[in-house]
């Protein structure tokens, strides 16, 4: 049981500790991560995402804890695991000097050292991020989009079978955007195990297995977007239109609707009501007819499920964007 586990076991991070100073960046943080998954890593700004990867790879020293990588101990001079992991940074780092294709032929040299294969290798990298068209162009010349894609050719080109993703699609065009989504996804399906780091809840929840939230330093709810979803007490959120509602009216008519068996809060605010209701089918009636009973004229009616925010707005009060 033990073995079979460890077999899939491609990242175990316990019980991390690191500080800057006076700042606890990682706080005990625990990490199992299995082959073949996609992994999220969701969180705000400064919560501690770019450290744990920092750490994982060992680029940063640590003050305690222990981590294994391919269920092996991870040192800084453990190159045999060094050239298995591929690395696409949040900041974008490639050479200016450099065209598209020495750029990535250069980052591939240091774990493939057989010319024939690197260019191999690079060809195969620029298809799959689609840079075909810029071969001998410099970084300069390319759009954030174009740089990104670059950026992720030159951390994957030599076939790493563990991938960090960190922030790859930082103020990047939503076509770009897409491309890298769906880009992360083949190299899953080709085999990769991939941790993708991210403040932007809607690409955790596209492409993750499993996502872990976490905020200063600590791990705050871990699970399937459905399981983080269904382990708060959001259930469904509604939001009304009243059309022509002064102030009073509407704060009345929230009241209203707030005494409701199976709603948690309700709000009026810019001509709509907000209402944050436990999972139940008769949410909409109910509110709707409670309306009804308050004689305010209704204007459109949306219904939806909860979103990761509302998963860290319960836990920690706070929106999960800055
Ligand atoms: N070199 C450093 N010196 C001092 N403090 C640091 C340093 N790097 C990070 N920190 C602090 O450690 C905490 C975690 O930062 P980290 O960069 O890991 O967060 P993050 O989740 O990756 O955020 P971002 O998405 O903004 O990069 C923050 O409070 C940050 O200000």
């Amino acid at each position: 049981m033990k073995e079979n586990e460890s077999a899939n076991s491609v990242v175990s991070v316990r019980s991390l500790v690191k500080r800057y100073g006076d700042i606890l960046a990682l706080d005990h943080f625990n990490l199992e991560i299995g082959k073949g998954e996609i992994f999220g890593l969701l969180g705000p700004n400064g919560c501690g995402k770019t450290t744990a990867i920092n750490c994982m790879l060992q680029l940063l020293a640590y003050d305690k804890g222990d981590i294994e990588l391919f269920g092996e101990a991870m040192k800084p001079t453990r190159y045999d695991l060094k050239r298995r992991i591929g690395v696409v940074p949040q900041q974008v780092a490639v050479f200016d000097e450099l065209t598209v294709f020495e750029n990535i032929d250069c980052f591939c040299a240091l774990y493939v050292s057989d010319k024939t294969r690197r260019r191999e290798l690079v060809e195969e990298a620029i298809e799959f991020v689609g840079l075909e068209d810029y071969r001998k162009m410099r970084p300069k010349k390319l759009s954030g989009g174009l740089l990104r894609r670059l950026n992720i050719a030159c951390g994957i080109a030599h076939k790493p079978e563990l991938i960090f993703f960190d922030e790859p699609t930082v103020a990047v065009d939503p076509q770009s955007r897409n491309a890298i989504l769906d880009g992360i996804v083949r190299l899953r399906d080709e085999g990769a195990t991939v941790v993708y780091t991210s403040h932007y809840m809607e690409e955790v929840e596209q492409i993750c297995s499993r996502i872990m939230i976490m905020d200063g330093g600590k791990i705050l709810a871990l699970g399937t977007a459905d399981e983080l979803k269904r382990g708060i007490a959001v259930g469904e959120k509604i939001v009304i239109e009243l059309p022509g509602a002064v102030e009073a009216r509407g704060c009345a008519a929230a009241q209203t609707v707030g005494a409701l068996p199976h709603v948690l809060s309700c709000e009026f605010a810019n001509g709509e009501l907000h209402a944050a209701c436990e999972a139940s089918e008769r949410n909409l009636l109910d509110v709707l007819g409670a309306l009804k009973s308050s004689r305010v004229a209704v204007g459109r009616v949306y219904s939806e499920p909860p979103t990761l925010n509302d998963v860290f707005l319960e836990i920690t009060g706070r929106e999960l964007r800055d």
